[in-house]
């Protein structure tokens, strides 16, 4: 077998085909898309995992979301960890967009396997190139010692709330809407993974405060919905079955959809549309696999500073019955689009 010389890797040049998940014709079968792109990764070697399944990405660019990568490089650790392991936490890099028209190789290094915890390095490689890195941890579940969770935020319940797809719908049709909303609008809709929406529902808490239609937070639910922090429903539109592995990934990729516009939403109100926002960082802690993406999880966002073109953003992920299932830190790049250079000479 032919070895590239950088990677230490060998070529698979038949891998290079890759298959979009068309969610469209699947529409019926949401949980064998899920089931295809994060569970259904190619062992291609020991220690080497293909994926050729990709949700179609943003519209704006063809770049891999990185909620994806995350999944997929969960998945092909667990792959390589002894059963009875739980993932505990997972610290990532997004190094180089993702190509979403080419298949993704996850090369896992298998660090440390203790009686407790394990430890895995997974670098995703696209033509021989790194775009991302995670180191991963796994815990066998073991007896409480000590015990304490924050309570969960009172919102409103997502039965009550409208779904985002809904919301656009009903905004655009209304002649109404201030133009800083409406250029929000187009953006998020250029931004947005079109499998999002047959996959998940979203229902934001505060869809005015969401859509920028109004100027100020509001404080109208009984909880300080202050200007950089959000509070979102999020659901899997159809039961995906009982496999923790597959709601781990599935909530793994979702952790990084609103993070960056919780971030941006207060500037957006002024007219703020960045030129560039991606991901540099992503942290999970996962405190428990005992959840469904299938039924009602609040994803409360938190974004405690920005500034020098990047900003942080931390979040938690909360099921309905109030239990924390996810902890989450974000590092996102955010630019602005670069000033003209002025036409009239200078004096
Ligand atoms: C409530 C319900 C919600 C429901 C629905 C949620 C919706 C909401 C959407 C969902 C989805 C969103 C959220 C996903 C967020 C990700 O997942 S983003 C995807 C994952 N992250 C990535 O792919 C990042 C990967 N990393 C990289 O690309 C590289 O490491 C970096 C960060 C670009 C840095 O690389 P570098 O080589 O140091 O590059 P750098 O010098 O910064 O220059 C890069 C380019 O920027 C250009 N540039 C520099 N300054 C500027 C500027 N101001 N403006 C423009 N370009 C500039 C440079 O010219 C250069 O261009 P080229 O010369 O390459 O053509």
């Amino acid at each position: 077998m032919e070895v590239d010389d950088q990677n230490g890797l060998p070529h698979y040049p038949m891998l290079l085909n890759v298959t979009h998940i068309d969610m469209t014709s699947r529409a019926d079968d949401i949980r064998a898309g899920l089931i295809d792109t994060f569970l259904n990764l190619e062992r291609v070697d020991k220690n080497l995992y293909l994926a050729r399944h990709l949700l179609k990405g943003r519209n704006s660019l063809p770049v891999v979301y990185g909620g994806q990568v995350i999944g997929q490089a969960l998945s092909a650790a667990t792959a390589t960890v002894e059963v009875g392991f739980v993932p505990n936490s997972l610290h990532s890099y997004f190094v180089q967009s993702g190509n979403v028209d080419r298949p993704i190789l996850y090369q896992v290094d298998r660090i440390r396997d203790g009686k407790s915890f394990c430890t895995r390095l997974v670098k995703a490689l696209q033509d021989g190139e790194a775009i991302f890195t995670v180191q991963i941890s796994f815990h066998r579940p073991e007896a409480d010692s000590i015990v304490h969770q924050l309570p969960m935020p009172e919102v409103p319940a997502p039965d009550s709330l409208e779904d985002l797809s809904d919301t656009f719908e009903r905004i655009k049709k209304n002649a109404n809407i201030p133009p800083a909303a409406l250029a929000m609008i187009g953006f998020k809709q250029n931004e947005i993974p079109p499998a999002f929406f047959r996959i998940f529902s979203f229902r934001p808490v505060d869809i005015d405060s969401y859509l920028c239609l109004k100027k100020e937070d509001s404080h109208s639910h009984g909880h300080p919905t202050d200007a950089y922090r959000s509070y979102v429903w999020i659901k899997a539109n159809e039961n995906i079955g009982d496999d923790p592995r597959l709601h781990l990934a599935a909530a793994a990729y979702i952790s990084d959809a609103t993070m960056i516009e919780t971030a941006l939403r207060p500037h957006s109100k002024r007219g703020f549309i960045p030129s560039m926002a991606l991901t540099l960082d992503h942290s999970i802690w996962m405190h428990t696999d005992n959840f469904r993406v299938d039924d009602w999880l609040l994803y409360e966002n938190h974004s405690t500073i920005a500034g020098g073109g990047r900003s942080l953003i931390e979040g938690k992920l909360w099921t309905r019955d109030g239990r924390l299932v996810f902890s989450t830190t974000q590092e996102a790049l955010i630019r602005a689009h670069k000033k003209r250079a002025s036409l009239s000479p200078s004096k």
